[in-house]
């Protein structure tokens, strides 16, 4: 069972140090576009130098040429996870995958954004088919790229897992324990995450702006390991 992903939202490494503080153990953790923003590829040497996982969270969506070479410089950052936007198209993806030739960095692709809801997507993409669709038809697109996985909700995990196969990662962001879901439109729990078949959950506030977040990530842990028992 892979650990939980801490999404590790914060201004700058300051924030960073002080919560990592409260943990003995390595972590998987993930750098998104604030912190990446704010503290450049300084922020990752120093979470690997200190013997955690890192998904970098960059969401890159480009062209092909101009993502392949992000890519190439992405790779040597060393971190374990980096990520595309699947709508950048199966030429861009493929593309993202030359640039990493080499290096064992994992690759996946953002379906449709769990802060986006059906309605949303058709009303503002155009996209006239249904979410599921839409986020199987971009997991399908992804593996035939050649990715490793997706992004995607708790709610498509088993579907793309019957149909992508076992071993094509489901990472899963919208994480929740209790009724708030902030800008979250497509939210579940550690407990229906496992259930379901994602083969990664991603919690950011739910842990980061608990009281005790150790306690709180231990309590998450539980339920995600607990559930597949
Ligand atoms: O579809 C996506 C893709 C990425 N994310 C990222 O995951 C975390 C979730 O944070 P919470 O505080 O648990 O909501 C955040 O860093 C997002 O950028 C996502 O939520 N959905």
């Amino acid at each position: 069972m892979n650990s939980p992903i801490i999404a590790l939202d914060f201004p700058s490494m300051k924030e960073v140090k002080e919560f990592i503080a409260d943990f003995e153990e390595r972590l998987f953790v993930k750098v998104g576009m604030e912190l990446f923003f704010s503290e450049g590829p300084e922020i990752v040497r120093y979470l690997k130098e200190q013997g955690h996982q890192v998904f970098l969270d960059l969401k890159l969506h480009d062209i092909p040429n101009t993502v392949e070479s992000a890519m190439r410089s992405l790779a040597k950052l060393d971190v374990d996870l980096v990520n595309v936007h699947a709508a950048g198209g199966i030429e861009m993806m493929r593309a993202a995958k030359r640039g990493l030739s080499g290096s064992p960095v994992k690759l996946i692709a953002v379906t449709q954004l769990t802060s986006t809801d059906e309605k949303q997507m058709q009303q503002e993409q155009l996209i006239e088919r249904s979410l599921e669709e839409s986020v199987l038809h971009y997991a399908v697109l992804a593996k035939e790229a050649g990715l490793d996985g997706v992004v995607c909700s708790v709610k498509e995990a088993k579907r793309i897992g019957e149909v992508c196969g076992e071993d094509f990662l489901r990472v899963t962001p919208g994480i929740r324990l209790g009724n708030d879901s902030h800008d979250q439109k497509r939210t579940a729990t550690p407990e229906q995450a496992a259930r379901e078949g994602a083969t990664h959950i991603v919690v950011g506030r739910a842990v980061t702006q608990a009281l005790k977040p150790r306690e709180q990530l231990a309590v998450i842990d539980g339920q995600w390991r607990g559930a597949v028992l």
